[in-house]
C-alpha cells in the first residue's frame, strides 16, 4: 500500500476557499497513491480559533466535497484531515450544546465519505477546543483490503497522540495502523516525533502522522510529519516546510512481526 502524506503549509494570508482549491489540486496530483493523508484543520486553520464558527461546515460541505472529487479523480482513499464540523439543523448538538466538533473524514477511492472521527481529547486546556467544541466520544476504525492483506486503521487527531490508552484500545480492536493528522506546534515538535514512534513500537503498528507547516495565528507549526513502521523505523520524515512524503507499507510484514515478537500477548492487567 503506497501512502502519500501531504504536509500542507499555510499562513494567515491565504483565504480559506483558495486553500481548499489548492489542496484539492495537490491531492489530485497524487497519482499512484493508495492512501493520501492531509493534516488536521488545514482549511479553517489549527489555531485560528476565532474563525472556527464561521468556517464550520457539515461533512458534505465544500471542503470534503472538493477533496472527495480529487480522491475520485485518482482512485485513492483520502484521509481528508479534519474540519470544524457543524451539526445539521435540528440534529443533536452534543452534551455541551455547541454543535461543533473537530472531525476527521476518511474518503473512499470512489470519492465517497466512508467514516468520520470526532477528536476525543480537546486541546487548549481552559481555552481553545474545550471552550469551543464538543469532545468526540467514539473510537473509530476503518478496514479495507490491500494486496498484502487487510488494513485496519485506527483514527486519532493531534493531541490524542498524548493518550496511549486510546491507541492501545484501537490496537485491541484490531488496528494494525494508525492515522494521526495534526496542527502540532514547533515548540513541542520533539514530543510529536517521539510519541509517534512510541505509539508505533508499543502497539507494533504502523504510524502515519501528517502535521501542518508554516505560521498562522501567531503559532509556528512543527512539520516533521512521519511514517513509522511497526518496528519503530522512520520510513519517511518531512522537514519544516510543505512536503509530500511517500512510503510503501507492507501490511503482511506487520502481522509477521507481531507473530515473531508477540509482546502484546504478555500483557498483565
Ligand atoms: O499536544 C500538543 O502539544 C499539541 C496538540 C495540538 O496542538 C492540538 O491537538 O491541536
Amino acid at each position: 500500500m503506497r501512502v502519500h502524506v501531504l504536509q500542507v503549509a499555510y499562513g494567515d494570508d491565504e483565504p480559506l476557499s483558495e486553500r481548499v482549491q489548492r489542496v484539492a489540486a495537490l491531492v489530485a496530483e497524487q497519482q499512484g497513491a493508495d492512501l493520501v493523508v492531509l493534516p488536521e484543520l488545514w482549511a479553517p486553520t489549527g489555531f485560528g480559533y476565532r474563525g472556527w464558527a464561521a468556517a464550520a461546515e457539515p461533512v458534505d460541505g465544500p471542503t470534503i466535497t472538493a477533496i472527495s472529487a480529487a480522491a475520485r479523480s485518482i482512485g485513492a482513499f483520502v484521509h481528508a484531515g479534519s474540519i470544524i464540523e457543524a451539526a445539521a439543523p435540528g440534529a443533536d448538538r452534543g452534551p455541551e450544546g455547541r454543535g461543533l466538533w473537530n472531525t476527521s473524514v476518511l474518503i473512499g477511492d470512489e470519492g465517497e465519505p466512508l467514516l468520520t472521527y470526532r477528536k476525543i481529547h480537546r486541546f487548549g486546556f481552559a481555552a481553545g477546543e474545550p471552550d469551543l467544541i464538543e469532545a468526540g466520544d467514539e473510537q473509530v476504525l476503518a478496514e479495507w483490503e490491500t494486496a498484502a492483506g487487510p488494513v485496519v486503521a485506527g483514527l486519532a487527531t493531534c493531541y490524542d497522540l498524548r493518550f496511549p490508552e486510546l491507541f492501545r484500545s484501537l490496537a485491541e480492536q484490531g488496528a494494525n495502523l494508525f492515522v494521526v493528522p495534526a496542527a502540532w506546534p514547533a515548540a513541542r515538535v520533539e514530543h510529536w516525533r517521539l510519541l509517534g514512534r512510541a505509539r508505533a513500537v508499543e502497539n507494533q503498528a504502523v504510524m502515519i502522522q501528517c502535521n501542518t507547516a508554516g505560521t498562522h495565528a501567531g503559532v509556528t507549526m512543527g512539520g516533521h510529519s512521519q511514517i513509522v513502521s511497526a518496528t519503530g523505523e522512520v520510513l519517511a520524515e518531512a522537514g519544516d516546510n510543505e512536503a509530500v512524503l511517500v512510503a510503501d507499507i507492507d501490511v503482511a510484514a506487520i502481522e509477521q512481526y507481531r507473530a515473531t515478537f508477540p509482546v502484546l500477548a504478555d500483557r498483565r492487567l
